[in-house]
């Protein structure tokens, strides 16, 4: 039995995906979170299995037996995460939108703002375009009133959600020219899923460092729709993603050119009054790493006027498993309910 606090209630939730590795860290923070009781946690190839003979990180603490997906279906559930990979994701919102359950998507399957652009960037059709017009893009930051009125909520991609706050202050402020933004991305391993593949392998990207997805990443879209949303007319990027030999991890390093005057400190007031009231961005006087992130809520973000180069840099880290996923799908849920935000969030940061 949870201890109960403030609020005395208890919440029933479901991972359908607790296989992979958005899933299993979803039960991490969950089964740690003062009023959550995970009822059901989803596996089609593992059916049977206790979770932690995968994730032996839970031995004693989460053993629980993997059930198919199908029993959610027929449940009285609150809240359903769904860590699927996208095109998969939206077979079940079809099927779960007319349930009580209010639904988190981690996927990419209701982030763009319609089914034709998904279609024309996830080259594949959408089973389900009427979930469109109630999905509501999960970045708190951005969102949070819309957050807590959703039902379906559309989990912010991990690139895109690094990539957004990098820029964000200046963005909403309309201090940057549209046209130029280009946004050098780096992600870990993990950020790829759990099956491994030729570029994921072990000799593949070990001592190895290399960009992908060049001029046609899906996040490029994802990414200019929230710039533009923000109050910058049709914003244009270049993002380059890069595969990082390491294992979690997000550093986003963003070009921009200001519209006006610019020098360091008005640079800074800028992103710390746009941060003022957001627990977990965190504005640093220098140049975060992955590491200061690493197993945390916490985006840090760092802005530099390059006073030679009239450009400004902004930086940020993240992990891309939880503020570029599982926590943030949390932080989402903690809103939708009417809890504090961070609750079971508070983790610190694992380095040194
Ligand atoms: N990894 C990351 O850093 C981030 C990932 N995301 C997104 O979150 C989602 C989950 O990502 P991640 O955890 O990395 O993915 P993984 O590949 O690690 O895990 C996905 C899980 O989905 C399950 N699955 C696969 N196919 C099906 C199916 N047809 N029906 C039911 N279940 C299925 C698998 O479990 P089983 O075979 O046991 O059923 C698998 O464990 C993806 O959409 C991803 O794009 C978003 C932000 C960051
Ligand atoms: C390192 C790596 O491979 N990363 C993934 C993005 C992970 C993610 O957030 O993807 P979704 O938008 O599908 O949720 C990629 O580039 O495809």
């Amino acid at each position: 039995m949870k201890k109960k606090t403030m609020s005395n209630s208890i919440y029933k939730v479901a991972i359908v995906g607790a296989t992979g590795f958005t899933g299993s860290e979803l039960a991490r923070i969950l089964c740690q979170h003062p009023h959550i009781e995970i009822k059901y946690i989803t596996s089609e190839s593992h059916e049977g299995k206790k979770f932690s003979d995968l994730h032996p990180q839970f031995l004693g603490i989460l053993d629980k037996t993997l059930a198919s997906s199908q029993v959610i279906k027929d449940d009285d559930m609150d809240v359903i995460f769904l860590a699927l990979p996208h095109g998969i994701s939206m077979d079940f919102v079809k099927t779960l939108a007319s349930h009580k359950a209010k639904i988190i998507d981690l996927s990419g399957d209701f982030r763009l703002k319609s089914p034709e652009v998904y279609e024309a960037w996830y080259q594949k059709q959408h089973v389900f375009p009427e979930g469109f017009k109630n999905a509501v893009y999960g970045l708190p930051e951005l969102y949070v009133d819309n957050i807590k009125e959703s039902r379906l909520i559309a989990n912010p991609g991990c690139y895109p959600t690094a990539s957004i706050l990098s820029l964000a202050p200046l963005m909403a402020n309309g201090l940057i020219e549209s046209d130029s933004v280009i946004i050098d991305a780096k992600s870990g391993l993990t950020g790829a899923g759990i099956k491994a593949s030729d570029t994921t392998h072990f000799s593949n990207v070990n001592e190895n460092f290399k960009a992908y997805g060049i001029g046609t990443h899906r996040h490029t879209v994802e990414i200019e729709e929230q710039l533009t949303a923000l109050g910058q007319s049709d914003a244009m990027v270049q993002f380059t993603p890069h595969l990082l030999p390491v294992d979690r991890g997000i550093l986003v390093t963003a070009y921009t050119k200001p519209k006006g005057q610019m020098d360091q400190e008005k640079l800074e007031k800028i992103y710390r009054d746009f941060y003022a009231d957001k627990p977990f961005v965190r504005v640093r006087e220098k140049a975060p790493g992955i590491k200061d992130v690493r197993g945390s809520h916490y985006c840090d973000v760092f802005p530099y006027w390059d006073r030679r180069t009239q450009r400004i840099i902004s930086i940020a880290a993240i992990d891309n498993l939880l503020k570029g996923a599982a926590s943030q799908a949390v932080h989402n849920m903690n809103l939708m309910l009417g809890l504090e935000e961070k609750t079971g969030l508070t983790q610190i940061p694992l380095r040194p």
